[in-house]
């Protein structure tokens, strides 16, 4: 079963915040990189991929699987405009991980349908981070996906260490945070919080 916390990299974070998260024992970090080249794109993803092999932590990239293939990471995170999970799984074949955003339960069965071995579901909560989102679904929208599909529920979206108890209480298996983390004074005290909090010992 996938790690319960999944600590994505924040748009400014640095291979600091997620050797700190590793240390803090984060057992999925997911590059999230919107802006630079290819090139660029694809050293950070493969840096993050070393670092955490050395901490037997799984290493998602987002968007893009053809990154995640070259840099050899354990999986791809697949949103709405990417390509399709079927089309990700033809490419990238049966072992490799892959996630799908779901906001609703029946896009959530389609997505387990097409192949996901998880979900990401949100947003649970307003966040900053990330523009152009609609508006939040609430532990209770969690809720609703997470029993209609039978593969891991994964929060994302405004979770703070705080909000953890309901969103597991809801059913998820786990959490996906940026700022809480990524952006945090000490991101190995928070990836530490977050693990206690999700009964992660
Ligand atoms: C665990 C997790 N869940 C959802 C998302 C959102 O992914 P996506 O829909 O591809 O949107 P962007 O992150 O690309 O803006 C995620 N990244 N991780
Ligand atoms: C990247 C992302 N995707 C979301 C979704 O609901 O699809 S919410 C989100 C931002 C999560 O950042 P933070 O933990 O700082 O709130
Ligand atoms: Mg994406």
């Amino acid at each position: 079963m996938i790690g319960r916390l999944h600590v994505v990299t924040s748009a400014d974070g640095g291979l600091a915040a997620v050797r700190a998260a590793l240390a803090g024992g984060a057992p999925v970090v997911q590059v999230r990189t919107k802006t630079g080249s290819d090139r660029q794109r694809y050293a950070f993803a493969r840096e993050v991929v070393l670092l955490c092999r050395a901490d037997r932590a799984l290493c998602i990239v987002n968007d893009r699987v053809d990154l995640a293939l070259a840099a050899r990471a354990d999986g791809t995170h697949v949103g709405a405009d990417d390509l399709p999970i079927e089309v990700v799984r033809r490419i990238a074949g049966p072992a490799h991980l892959i996630g799908g955003t779901a906001r609703d339960p029946v896009t959530a069965a389609a997505l387990v349908t097409a192949g996901a071995d998880y979900l990401g579901v949100g947003p649970a909560f307003a966040t900053t981070t990330k523009d152009g989102l609609p508006d939040p679904i609430g532990p209770a929208g969690v809720a609703a996906v997470a029993v209609a599909v039978r593969v891991p529920v994964i929060a994302i979206g405004g979770v703070t260490v705080d909000r953890v108890p309901a969103l597991r209480k809801a059913g998820a298996h786990g959490v996906a945070v940026v700022s809480a983390v990524s952006g945090a004074a000490d991101p190995a005290a928070a990836a530490a919080e977050f693990l206690a909090a999700l009964d992660v010992t």
